[in-house]
């Protein structure tokens, strides 16, 4: 499965330039016949929190252009995440296109990260980040979620073989970004795609870097710190054939673990 992460620069609280822009990028992409395109974390907006509730009545005109998108080009699309307007606020949420147009995922960003202050002005989502594309079962996740391996590690248990995470992940923790993407692709024996932003808003620098890891930890494919379209490949058979020589989940002893938890 031909795979791209478009990780672009993103104008602050400017929807409809950023979706112009992203379209653009996502006709590059689509030029190389891929299978799925994965968009960065709150692209259409940036971190302007303090007035996101005002971007938010525009997110669902950008959403249903991407489901034409999809549709037109016969493409699965990873969205990025958006700032949704629900009953008690606004969320971060992770949209996944099929590719008829279908939009068969929201995920709402569970950990909220107070150092960009969304605690402040987001609501946190309390539902899984599971969905399947093409008969196969997959999670998606935003961001800093990606520091809760027990959250992560609930999914590859349901059967996920790809965890798709969407960024805006500063330059400046990188190395975390790189080692931590590496740890949750060996220990749930699972792809990995992931896609960051890059450029700059008002208090942050964010590094690209986006990339493809396989099963086993090794590195299909990584983005520099520059705008860019970042492709790679996904096996699934990989992912069947490193859970036959190390049967990790097999080997869980998921009691042992539950009566340590409730005598501490
Ligand atoms: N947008 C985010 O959730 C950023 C997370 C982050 O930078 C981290 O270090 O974690």
């Amino acid at each position: 499965m031909k795979t791209a992460c478009i990780q672009s620069d993103v104008i602050l609280g400017d929807s409809k330039a950023n979706l112009e822009k992203m379209k653009t990028q996502i006709n590059e992409a689509v030029k190389e016949n891929v299978h799925i395109i994965v968009l960065p974390e709150l692209w259409t907006t940036g971190y302007c929190l303090e007035e996101i509730g005002v971007h938010t009545d525009q997110q669902e005109a950008v959403i249903s252009e991407l489901q034409s998108i999809a549709k037109s080009n016969n493409v699965i699309l990873i969205a990025g995440s958006f700032p949704i307007a629900r009953e008690n606020g606004v969320t971060n949420t992770l949209i996944v296109i099929n590719n008829t147009g279908e939009v068969v995922k929201t995920y709402d960003k569970v950990h909220l990260f107070q150092l960009m202050n969304e605690h402040h002005y987001l609501q946190s989502g309390e539902t899984d980040g599971l969905f399947e594309i093409d008969g196969l079962t997959a999670a998606g996740f935003v961001c800093y979620d990606l520091r809760f391996p027990e959250w992560i590690g609930a999914h590859s248990q349901k059967g996920a073989k790809v965890l798709f995470f969407v960024a805006e992940w500063p330059i400046q923790r990188m190395n975390h970004w790189e080692i931590l993407l590496k740890a949750r692709a060996i220990e749930n024996q699972c792809y990995v795609v992931a896609c960051n932003r890059v450029g700059k808003d008002l208090a942050n620098t964010f590094g690209g870097g986006s990339m493809i890891i396989d099963p086993w930890g090794e590195v299909v494919t990584k983005g520099s710190t520059n705008e860019e379209i970042v492709f790679g490949e996904i096996d699934p058979k990989k992912v069947d054939e490193i859970r036959g020589t190390i049967p990790i989940f097999e080997d869980r002893k998921e009691g042992i673990y539950k009566k340590f938890q409730k005598n501490n």
